[in-house]
C-alpha cells in the first residue's frame, strides 16, 4: 500500500516535536544544521532527517522485507537469528516481552548484517533467504552504504562538537572491520484488539538508528527533564527519523541522549494496517572497548564527573554488550520455557510457535 492511500496521523495526540536536519547542508559544512543536530542529539536524542541520500532504496528494501517475511514459516527459521545474542537473521513474532504483565512482541523482522550486505556473495557471518540475496546488489548493500556514510557524517559533528580529536569517532566506526551494524526490515500485523505494546520499550544499543516508518506507533520518552509522558513521532513522508543510541551516549560520558522508546498499535484507523519500517543501526567496529571517552575531551570528563551516579563503563567490549542485551527479554530465555523445552524434545522454532499460541 502506498503512504498516499494509508489513513492520516490522527492530530488530536500527543507528539513530540522534533527538529529537522537537512543533511544534504550537513553534509556540505552548514554551520546552523550542526548546531541544530547537536541540540536534538543533546536534548532529545531524536531528530528528523531529511535529504538522506537513501530514499530510492527505502520502497526496494520494503519489497524485500515483504516478500521475505511472506516465506513459510519454516522456511524462516533455516535463518533464524537463535536466541544465543546474535542478531542478524529472523527474528520470530513473540521473541521478546512488550509489556510489565508479561505480553510479548508483535514484530517479525528480518535483519541483514552490514558485512554480509557488503561482501556478498561472500558470506561473513551468516546466509539469507534468496528474496534477500536477489535484492542484496541493488537495494541491501547500496541502503546499507548510504545510512553507513550518513551516520559517518553524523558521527563527525559529534566528534567536532565533543572537542574530541578529529577522526576519534569514525575511527570506532570504521566500515571495512566487522561489527554489528546491520539493516532491519520489520512487520507489525494489524494488532488484536487487547495489544497495548506492540514492540517493548528499549533503547537502541548501537551509536545512530536511522528509521523509516509510514504509519504512528513509534512512541519516545524524552530524556531528563521530558514531560515524563509517552509522545508519538509522527511520521512524515520523505524523511528519516534518526536517534542516538547507548553507544554514542556511553563514548560521550551521556552528553549524547539515548532515548527510551517503544511502538504502540497504529493509532486511529491505521491501526487496521500491516505496519512495516525499516532501519539502519551504525554501531561501533566488534573490539571497541565501551567507556567514555574522558581522557580525549575535556568537555566528557567533566559530563563523567558531574555524574558520577552513572556508570558509563560497562566493563565490555561492543560486541560482548550487544550479544549480552540481546538475550535480556528474551521470551525464549526464561526458566519455563527452558524445562518445557526439556522435556518436550521438539525442535525449538515449532516449540516458540505453540508457546506463543498459548
Ligand atoms: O518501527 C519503529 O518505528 C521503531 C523500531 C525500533 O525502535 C527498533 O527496531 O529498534
Ligand atoms: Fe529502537
Amino acid at each position: 500500500m502506498s503512504t498516499s492511500t494509508l489513513p492520516p496521523f490522527p492530530d488530536d495526540l500527543p507528539v513530540q516535536d522534533l527538529l529537522v536536519i537537512d543533511y544534504k547542508l550537513l553534509k556540505a559544512g552548514d554551520k546552523s544544521q550542526a548546531d541544530a543536530l547537536w541540540t536534538a542529539a543533546t536534548t532529545w536524542g531524536f531528530w528528523y532527517l531529511k535529504n538522506h541520500e537513501a530514499e530510492d532504496f527505502v520502497e526496494p528494501m520494503l519489497e524485500m522485507g515483504r516478500d521475505t517475511l511472506a516465506l513459510p514459516f519454516e522456511e524462516k527459521m533455516k535463518y533464524w537469528q537463535g536466541n544465543k545474542g546474535d542478531s542478524f537473521g529472523y527474528k520470530v513474532a513473540g521473541a521478546t516481552y512488550a509489556d510489565a504483565d508479561g505480553s510479548t512482541d508483535l514484530a517479525e523482522f528480518i535483519n541483514v548484517s552490514k558485512d554480509d550486505a557488503l561482501a556478498y556473495p561472500n558470506v561473513v557471518h551468516k546466509v539469507y533467504p534468496p528474496t534477500v540475496n536477489v535484492r542484496m546488489k541493488d537495494a541491501v548493500k547500496p541502503f546499507i552504504q548510504s545510512c553507513a556514510k550518513s551516520s559517518r557524517v553524523l558521527i563527525d559533528v559529534f566528534n567536532q562538537k565533543l572537542g574530541l580529536p578529529e577522526g576519534t569517532l569514525a575511527a570506532l566506526h570504521r566500515t571495512e572491520v566487522e561489527c554489528i551494524s546491520e539493516s532491519r526490515c520489520i512487520k507489525v500485523p494489524p494488532p488484536p484488539k487487547d495489544t497495548k505494546v506492540a514492540l517493548g520499550q528499549h533503547t537502541d544499543f548501537g551509536s545512530i538508528s536511522f528509521l523509516v516508518n509510514r504509519l504512528g506507533g513509534l512512541q519516545v520518552l524524552v530524556p531528563n527533564g521530558g514531560s515524563g509522558e509517552w509522545k508519538y513521532v509522527k511520521p512524515i513522508p520523505g524523511y528519516a527519523i534518526c536517534n542516538i543510541g547507548d553507544t554514542l551516549s556511553i563514548l560521550s560520558g551521556g552528553i549524547l541522549k539515548s532515548a527510551v522508546h517503544r511502538v504502540v498499535p497504529p493509532p486511529g484507523d491505521q491501526r487496521q494496517f500491516e505496519r512495516w519500517s525499516l532501519v539502519y543501526f551504525a554501531r561501533p567496529t566488534n573490539e571497541v572497548y565501551l567507556e567514555a571517552l574522558s581522557n580525549q575531551s575535556p568537555l566528557i570528563a567533566q559530563a563523567v564527573q558531574s555524574s558520577k551516579d552513572k556508570n558509563y563503563t560497562p566493563g565490555m567490549t561492543a560486541a560482548q554488550w550487544f550479544a549480552k542485551r540481546q538475550t535480556q527479554h528474551r521470551t525464549d530465555g526464561d526458566k519455563v520455557r527452558s524445562i518445557i523445552r526439556y522435556f518436550i524434545p521438539l525442535k525449538s522454532h515449532f516449540l516458540d510457535r505453540v508457546l506463543k499460541a498459548t
